[in-house]
């Protein structure tokens, strides 16, 4: 499918009744492969999301000498997984290609600095816009080589591994974008010194994310302090191998809940986790306060729509990646809305402030861009081009707009693989009510 490629959202003519599995977590599969490419011993990765993000990871810790076996679902029940093999020695002399892969942009350089040579990163134009330059200088202070004097701070660049890094007590200004901590976390205890991490700066976005990666480093058998707030110590040791299953990824299941309040119908996401650090969690908050009613039951979490939607105001920062299905449901809600603490997700995969406000104002909407804030009344819509600057969530916020607004035409639909694979069959199930069939 080419870029230009303009996919007919569906409308829906009554309201949506449907049970949705999502794939797994693109953060949580991600870190689980990192943790696993630098265990002392194989793991298994049980229902890994593989979407272009995750197959990207895994191809650049393979280029750093890990195995990864995918081994598929079986007809017999079994369900997919990988298993990954890490390398006696990282191996350096090699490339990674990250794509627009923000979690590959920012956890793979501190592995690099272990392998036993040089390693260049390089990935999509994005890649050369979005933040890296205070990761650079931790590593740096950390006791890393890195030469990135064509764009000094930004993709692409090298990393001159030694075999190792002394590490020890570092700050770093994290406020563009929590995955510098994480990546950190994710590699400190193989650092000679381990890591002591402080954030210096401004306000810290995403926590959530840094709280996923203090726990799955636990559960690699690796001491972790983050008793402080902002600072993170990580003993330096051996990193456990783990067997564990990918919970779905609640990022994902934004749109597919955000169906059942646009239509008034009740959509239930299989296998909600009753405990999570996933940012996602805060949908059941979030989507009860815009009127929807929304409860575990025996297969999920179950969200129905009143056939109403009010306007909020939310401080985001926490989940920001929500904000396009959120500001999809604000552009249809009975109120105004305002959405708060997110000027950090310009730096994502677009200006999301910027592209939101373009595309729902390009079908009639009334949507205000602040520095770090949307500000959006609800106004008649009308069909129309949805473009989506190669942002999956812009993608699928178009879908959602376009259940209630007939005429929406989503340009490059298929930017949704970067996290989630077949959005539009997964959508066409979605409408029929019927499962999903792969
Ligand atoms: O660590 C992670 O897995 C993520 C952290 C967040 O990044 P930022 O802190 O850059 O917003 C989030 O938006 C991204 O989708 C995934
Ligand atoms: C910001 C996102 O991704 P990335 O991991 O590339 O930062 C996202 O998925 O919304």
């Amino acid at each position: 499918m080419s870029r230009d490629e303009l996919w007919d959202a569906p409308a829906a003519t009554e309201p949506i009744r449907a049970r949705v599995t999502v794939p797994g977590s693109k953060s949580a599969t991600n870190r689980a492969l990192v943790l696993a490419a630098l265990a002392e011993g194989p793991s298994t990765l049980y229902r890994p999301l593989r979407s272009r993000d995750t197959l990207l990871m895994a191809g650049a810790l393979r280029a750093l000498g890990a195995e990864i076996e995918d081994v598929p679902a079986t007809a017999a029940g079994a369900v997919a997984s990988w298993l990954v093999k890490p390398a006696e020695q990282l191996t350096g002399g090699t490339e990674v290609d990250m794509g627009a892969a923000g979690t590959v942009m920012r956890f793979v350089p501190p592995i690099a600095a272990l392998a036993d040579g040089p390693v260049r990163f390089d990935g999509d134009p994005r890649s050369h816009e979005r933040p890296v330059g205070p990761l650079v200088d931790a590593l740096r202070a950390l006791g890393a080589e890195i030469d990135d004097a064509g764009h000094p701070g930004h993709f692409p660049l090298t990393v001159l591994g030694r075999g190792g890094l002394r590490g020890g007590a570092v700050e770093i200004d994290a406020s563009a974008s929590s995955q510098f901590v994480s990546a950190l976390l994710l590699s400190g205890a193989r650092f000679a010194e381990g890591v002591d991490v402080r954030h210096v700066g401004g306000r810290l976005p995403s926590l959530p994310y840094i709280a996923m990666a203090v726990q799955m480093v636990r559960e690699a058998g690796v001491e972790v302090d983050d008793s402080e707030p902002e600072r993170w110590q990580v003993r330096p040791g051996a990193i456990k191998p783990v067997t564990q299953t990918i919970e779905p990824d609640l990022s994902n299941a934004a749109p597919f809940l955000a169906a059942a309040l646009v239509t008034g119908g009740a959509v239930t996401i299989a296998d909600w986790p009753r405990q999570t650090t996933q940012p996602g969690d805060r949908l059941r908050e979030i989507l009860t306060l815009m009127g929807a009613t929304c409860e575990f039951t025996e297969s999920g979490l179950e969200c129905r729509g009143s056939g109403t939607i009010h306007g909020v105001d939310l401080d985001l920062a926490d989940e920001a990646e929500l904000t396009p299905t959120i500001a999809a449901l604000a552009a249809l809600a009975d109120g105004p809305s305002r959405l708060r603490g997110i000027g950090h997700i310009r730096l994502h995969e677009t200006d999301r402030l910027a592209a939101i406000a373009a595309e729902i104002n390009g079908l009639g909407g009334r949507v205000k861009e602040l520095p770090e804030e949307l500000l959006i009344e609800p106004a008649p819509l009308h069909g129309g081009v949805f473009h989506t600057y190669e942002d999956h969530r812009l993608a699928t916020a178009g879908a959602v707009l376009g259940l209630a607004v007939p005429g929406v035409q989503v340009q490059d639909v298929a930017t949704t693989g970067k996290t989630l694979p077949d959005f539009t069959g997964r959508w066409a199930a979605l409408l029929a009510g019927t499962d999903y069939a792969g």
